[in-house]
């Protein structure tokens, strides 16, 4: 039986496990580093933190993080990848990737949502429920696409951004790195670094 490792004990962490389970892998163990005296996580066994993830990394056929905040995740990822650790991704059985989409490591793809032709996802993005995006879109890493939101075709979004629930971008765009598009939003223009953008059209919140 695989046993899957996750770091991240929290409801980001849960959506992982559940989709490691209807995706083939046989267990799944958690490490988390707040309340590390605990040896349960729901319905699985917590192993530790992450230090105690590095050190037994070996026992495991995968390992993924699981962690919803962009910038921790992509520092967890690196702790990883510099170790060699088994990065995988995690793919809904019931989400549409196109055989022509590219995804990097440690990437979740969450039920229904749907990967273009020629997208590419770079490490450790997550694609949440029922999100889309289009064709030839450019995600950097740990992009995070929320619940419902809409990248349309050609669209470029750099390191760490977030597409916030239900948001859309119109095609051809390009979103700087560290951007938070807020709920709801409509981008029809191109972002800057680090700006936080809100409304319909969408613009810098003050
Ligand atoms: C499975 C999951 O749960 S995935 C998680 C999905 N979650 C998201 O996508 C969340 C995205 N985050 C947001 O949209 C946030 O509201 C942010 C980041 C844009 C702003 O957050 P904060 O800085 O904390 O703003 P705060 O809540 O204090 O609101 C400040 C003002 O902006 C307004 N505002 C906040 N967000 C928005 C928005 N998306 N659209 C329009 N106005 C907004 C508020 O109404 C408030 O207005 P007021 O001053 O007139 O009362």
């Amino acid at each position: 039986m695989k046993t899957l490792a996750i770091l991240g004990a929290s409801g980001h962490g849960r959506v992982a496990a559940d989709i490691a389970l209807q995706s083939g892998w046989g267990d799944v163990v958690f490490f988390d580093d707040s309340d590390t005296n605990r040896t349960r996580f729901e319905h699985w066994s917590f192993a530790g933190n992450t230090t105690e993830l590095l050190n037994s990394f070996g026992h495991y056929a995968g390992v993924f993080v699981a962690i919803g905040n962009n910038k921790i995740r992509s520092e967890k990822l690196a702790l990883l990848r510099d170790i060699n650790a088994p990065i995988i991704s995690l793919i809904h059985p019931r989400s549409i990737i196109s055989p022509f989409a590219t995804l990097g490591s440690g990437v979740m793809v969450v039920g229904g949502a749907v990967l273009c032709a020629f997208s590419c996802i770079g490490d450790g993005g997550i694609i949440n429920s029922g999100s889309t995006v289009g064709h030839d879109c450019q995600l950097e890493e740990c992009v995070h696409v929320a619940p419902g939101a809409h990248v349309a075709g050609n669209v470029h979004i750099g390191r760490l951004s977030w597409v916030g629930i239900g948001a859309a971008i119109r095609q051809g765009l390009v979103i700087g790195s560290n951007v938070m598009i807020g709920v709801g939003a409509a981008v029809v223009s191109n972002a800057e670094d680090g700006q936080v953008l809100i409304g319909v059209p969408a613009k810098p919140k003050n």
